[in-house]
């Protein structure tokens, strides 16, 4: 029986963060010190964990960090000051609020406070229009991470059939939209498809991410296609996995990701990238 080639999310991501430290030495010499403020509220374990991640991406790149940790009773108005203080001060190119935000605070309000030319997560309406239309160098980490793993571990999107199963801004929505710019024949399915085993079977490129366990079982799998998990869940066992029933789709996927280990890291991986567009766009440097 076949098995599906891993597509090694580690490997990949640690190529990107090298690559990412010889552009920010450049930046360097030419006297511009890249520096990203990453701003946690509340007590999310798991935000913790990834605030801590970018911290120790940064360092690796050579990229100064700054970190915000507020309290889970922070207001919006506090918020709002201290994003707008981080927009004025010219030391500063990345801004970057890790999500989700407690109750109290509207995300889309603090999203569109952040000056789009720091918007690192490239979540600004400003900059989501600009993906649309070309770009202006911000690439959304988790969608332009997906993009890089399927490249980079061989594979070609042109004329290939796409299928993405979920439609958040986040992931969904803005993969399409990097797919379709790579020339890739896109399908967005969601909770309200009909047939989607069906349509699925037609993928040659499948991208689930709606956090859901077995969302994409191996009957819904053309042998030979690339399966990317961008789910991530806990099972019955309460051990962490995607939305792919991961052992039975290897066994006919021609490529696939693991949870842990491939989607995730690539977002803080991209995530370095785009501090450097920050850092160069603001410094004429692009
Ligand atoms: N402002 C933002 N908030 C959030 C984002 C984001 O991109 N910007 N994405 C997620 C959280 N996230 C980064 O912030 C993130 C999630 C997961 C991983 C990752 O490497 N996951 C590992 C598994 C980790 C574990 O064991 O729990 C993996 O998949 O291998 C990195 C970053 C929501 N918020």
């Amino acid at each position: 029986m076949m098995t599906a080639q891993l597509i090694d999310g580690k490997l990949i991501s640690a190529q990107i963060k090298e690559e990412a430290a010889k552009e920010a030495a450049q930046i360097k010499a030419k006297g511009v010190n890249p520096c990203l403020v990453v701003v946690l509220v509340g007590n999310d374990s798991a935000s913790q964990v990834y605030v801590n991640n970018k911290k120790k991406a940064c360092e690796a790149v050579g990229i100064r960090s700054v970190s915000y940790e507020l309290g889970a009773d922070t207001t919006e108005e506090e918020l709002l000051h201290l994003v707008a203080q981080l927009n004025a001060d010219e030391a500063v190119h990345g801004i970057l609020v890790q999500m989700p935000l407690p109750m109290q605070i509207n995300e889309e309000k603090v999203i569109l406070a952040i000056d789009a030319k720091k918007d690192v997560d490239c979540f600004h309406p400003m900059n989501v229009g600009l993906l649309h239309t070309g770009g202006n160098g911000f690439l959304p980490c988790t969608p332009a991470g997906i993009i890089e793993l399927i490249k980079r571990s061989g594979h070609t999107i042109q004329g290939q059939n796409c299928v993405i199963i979920g439609r958040s801004n986040i992931v969904g929505k803005p993969v399409a939209m990097l797919l379709m710019q790579e020339n890739g024949t896109v399908t967005i399915c969601h909770s309200k498809t009909r047939n989607l085993a069906e349509v699925c079977l037609g993928a040659d490129i499948i991208v689930s991410a709606t956090g859901k366990v077995n969302t994409v079982t191996a009957d819904m799998v053309k042998a030979g296609a690339v399966v990317i998990d961008v789910g991530m869940n806990r099972n019955e066992a309460g051990k962490l996995c995607g939305d792919v029933d991961f052992d039975k789709v290897k066994e006919i996927a021609g490529a696939i990701t693991p949870v842990p280990g491939g989607v995730g890291p690539m977002t803080i991986a991209m995530l370095m990238k785009n501090c450097l567009v920050a850092a160069k766009m603001q410094n004429n440097l692009m």
